[in-house]
């Protein structure tokens, strides 16, 4: 273990909360810290395996090979940990896609795939006989997996694919078939060279009529030759901003015939003879859509606490710059614009968690109902799901640029971890429902609501929208969270009654319904959001207040700092949308600000005490920057040796050993070479005989010469004097 640095020490000396009790608040438990730092031990003690030349270094092909050497090492750790009944597999997740995971599998795993869609896909798609056919091949991975949904021509649109799946009852097969270029298959994970099955969506046509878009389990590859069936192109995509391990690829179908039990048939059938039987209900699978929407918002968590716990202890590291003039250079976290660009993701990754952990709950909840074949929160659950991925993962990407920003140059530098970690989280903006899109979603639920307000009961995440409609609800403005969140409630009520008031007018002015939604789409899109942050700030706000009575007074005072910071920013943020709708004033507004400053001054001693918190070994930080110890410059300096370009200079030190070596041998040099006994007679020169008789020898051997055998010679006569006498 290296010396901490001075300027970090400092920090955590001055800490005033019990880092320890804020680690197990995070964890959930004592419990939970044990068996999280038991599956760390686990996953980073072969270490060294994924340890190598930077993978910024190899090319395209090397990093593939590379990926599948380190899956199939962490895989089968994981796979360790579920024999020993060390985990379950919600903890693939955490080897896929959290921070364990990007820590051994640092730009994604041609595998993961297989583990967060396709096994999940079969357990909830599949029927019994098929989950049993297929589920226990796939967990010991005898198969490898992957899920192909989107087209080249189509995403979002899934109604829009092009892929066709026809049944033919004579054979009692599917025949799949790619009609066009856009309806190639285009993104799965892992489908490029990895996975020999894969889930497909394609549209499902039985006895000449379609029945919409289906799910099938095919065979791409050879089991054993690994070679792509007949009737399968298949390949990969290639380079990505980010997750270029993955392993993306492409899948065509020249009438490539599945038997119909491949099929997933848990909520729909097709019948031997073609008969189709309809699901039972339509919206059955968004229990799963919700499912994997709740676990990315986990997975932002995580991403976000490594994003600023590098940028806040390479704050305190770095100096630059006299605050005045004559001091000593000050650490950049003393500056209040960067306190301004950290302070706030650290309160994000706190207000993101607990939202995250209050969604798994509701999620539980609304399942349970679901099985009882009660749907009626269903909607609500959906809508608060699409918000939430989607302002987490946006926010989530904003606040790990803003880290990257300030980190300077540094943090410019791969080694940083900062690079590739926004190449991760923006991917989560497009993958799982376009992030514009699921706010539109969110939105269609908040119109409906809200056309309904007189009519109907509210569920609980959009019960404020009957108080905030009343006359007196914020008739004035407090600056108080409380304050904040009721004015922020009104906006979001009141940008969504806007909505419906636009968008009735263009509709009575002759406009359809479908462009009068268009039209009003950005103030739709703003409504959903501004729906979502109260939703986030109100949670966050009422777990600090519960979670208060049972946590020490030094650590409840920062979480409520925290707290406050997030409404205060956000009220800031949204200062257009209050100044509109709500009274706040002029000089409430000043004060806000002053409010806002003060809080980033109360939370600058314990900003790195708060990021420790986060408790991120290094090998999962993997950063020059981030470390524990904050030896920053001698980690940049290691890093950047590692270079290829760096290697050169090694034929300058081989030099060196080259030299120095000649010297050792020196002494030695006549003995070795007399030792070749090679007799004066032998060598027949001048220079080398026994005795040495170098210039003796020479001379002796010019007087051989037979020019030397007369004083002049004859042509100085005839030529020479002639010439040098001008007469010739
Ligand atoms: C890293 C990564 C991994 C992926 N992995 C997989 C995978 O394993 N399997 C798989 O099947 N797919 C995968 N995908 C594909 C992903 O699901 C789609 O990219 C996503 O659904 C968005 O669809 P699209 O790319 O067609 O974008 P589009 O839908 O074409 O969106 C483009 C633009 O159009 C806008 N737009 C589209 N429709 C509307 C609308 N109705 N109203 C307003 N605006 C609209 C969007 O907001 C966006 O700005 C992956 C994608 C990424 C980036």
């Amino acid at each position: 273990m290296h010396k901490i640095n001075e300027d970090l020490q400092k920090e955590r000396d001055k800490c005033s909360f019990n880092i320890q009790d804020l680690i197990t608040l995070i964890d959930g438990g004592p419990e939970k810290t044990r068996e999280r730092k038991d599956r760390e031990n686990v996953m980073l003690s072969k270490r060294e395996v994924f340890d190598g030349v930077p993978e910024e270094y190899l090319s395209h092909k090397e990093r593939y090979e590379n990926a599948i050497r380190n899956s199939v090492v962490a895989f089968s750790l994981v796979r360790k940990m579920q024999e020993e009944g060390k985990t379950s597999i919600n903890n693939y997740r955490d080897v896929v896609g959290g921070l364990l995971g990007s820590s051994v599998l640092r730009d994604g795993s041609p595998l993961g795939l297989h583990y967060i869609m396709f096994m999940p896909a079969i357990l909830n798609q599949g029927n019994e006989e098929q989950q049993e056919k297929w589920l226990p091949r796939a967990w010991n991975c005898s198969i490898i997996g992957s899920y192909a949904q989107t087209e080249l021509g189509h995403g979002t649109f899934i109604r829009g694919l092009e892929t066709t799946a026809t049944y033919d009852a004579a054979t009692k097969q599917f025949v799949l078939h790619s009609p066009t270029l856009t309806a190639y298959k285009w993104w799965p994970g892992g489908l490029g060279q990895t996975a020999n099955y894969c889930i497909v969506v394609a549209q499902l046509y039985t006895k000449g009529q379609c029945h919409g878009i289906h799910s099938f389990i095919i065979q791409v590859r050879d089991e054993e030759t690994h070679m792509p069936l007949p009737g399968i192109k298949i390949g990969e995509i290639g380079a990505k901003l980010g997750l270029n391990a993955v392993n993306n690829g492409f899948l065509g179908f020249d009438n490539f015939r599945i038997p119909r039990t491949n099929m997933l048939m848990k909520h729909a059938q097709v019948l031997e003879d073609g008969t189709y039987v309809k699901s039972r209900h339509s919206k059955l699978n968004y229990g799963a859509m919700v499912f994997v929407r709740v676990v990315i918002v986990f997975d932002m968590v995580n991403y976000l606490s490594k994003a600023v716990t590098i940028a806040t202890r390479f704050s305190a590291v770095r100096r630059q710059c006299q605050l005045k003039a004559g001091e000593t250079e000050c650490q950049i976290l003393d500056y209040v614009t960067q306190q301004h660009k950290l302070f706030v993701s650290i309160a994000a990754a706190h207000a993101f968690r607990i939202t995250a952990n209050n969604l798994w709950l509701t999620f539980n909840e609304v399942n349970e109902q679901l099985s009882e074949g009660n749907l009626q929160r269903l909607p609500e659950l959906h809508a608060l799901a699409c918000c939430l991925k989607a302002v987490t993962t946006a926010d989530t990407a904003a606040c790990v640029e803003r880290c990257r920003l300030a980190c300077g140059g540094h943090g410019y530098m791969m080694s940083s971890s900062l690079p590739l970690t926004y190449g991760l989280v923006t991917a989560a903006c497009t993958y799982e429902g376009e992030n514009t899109v699921l706010l539109l979603q969110t939105a269609r639920f908040l119109v409906k609501t809200y056309q309904q307000l007189d009519s109907k009961a509210l569920t609980p995440t959009v019960a404020y929208f009957k108080s905030a409609a009343a006359e007196k609800f914020c008739d004035s403005w407090t600056n108080t969270t409380e304050g904040i969140i009721r004015g922020l409630q009104v906006v979001a009520m009141r940008k969504i009654a806007h909505c419906v008031i636009v968008m009735t007018n263009r509709v009575s002015k002759g406009m359809t319904f479908e462009d009068a939604w268009n039209m009003t789409s950005v103030q739709l899109v703003a409504a959903a959001e501004a729906h979502c942050r109260v939703i986030i700030m109100s949670t966050f706000l009422e777990e600090v207040k519960e979670m208060s009575r049972t946590i020490s007074p030094k650590l409840k005072e920062v979480l409520h700092q925290l707290a406050e910071l997030y409404c205060i920013y956000w009220a800031l943020e949204k200062l257009s949308d209050l100044l509109l709708y709500t009274p706040i004033s002029q000089k409430e507004v000043e004060s806000l600000r002053l409010w806002y400053e003060e809080t980033l001054t109360k939370l600058r001693p314990n900003a790195v005490g708060l990021v420790d918190a986060f408790d991120l070994r290094d090998e999962m930080l993997q950063s020059t920057l981030g470390s524990y110890d904050g030896r920053v410059y001698e980690r940049l300096m290691e890093e950047a040796m590692k270079s290829p370009l760096n290697a050169e200079p090694e034929v300058e030190s081989l030099r060196l050993w080259y030299e120095e070596t000649l010297t050792k041998l020196r002494p030695n040099a006549v003995g070795l070479v007399d030792a070749f006994d090679l007799r004066d007679e032998m060598l027949q020169s001048t220079l080398g005989s026994y005795d040495g008789r170098v210039y003796e020898r020479l001379m002796e051997e010019a007087m051989k010469s037979p020019l030397n055998a007369e004083p002049v010679n004859h042509t100085f006569h005839k030529y020479l004097k002639p010439f040098m006498q001008g007469k010739l």
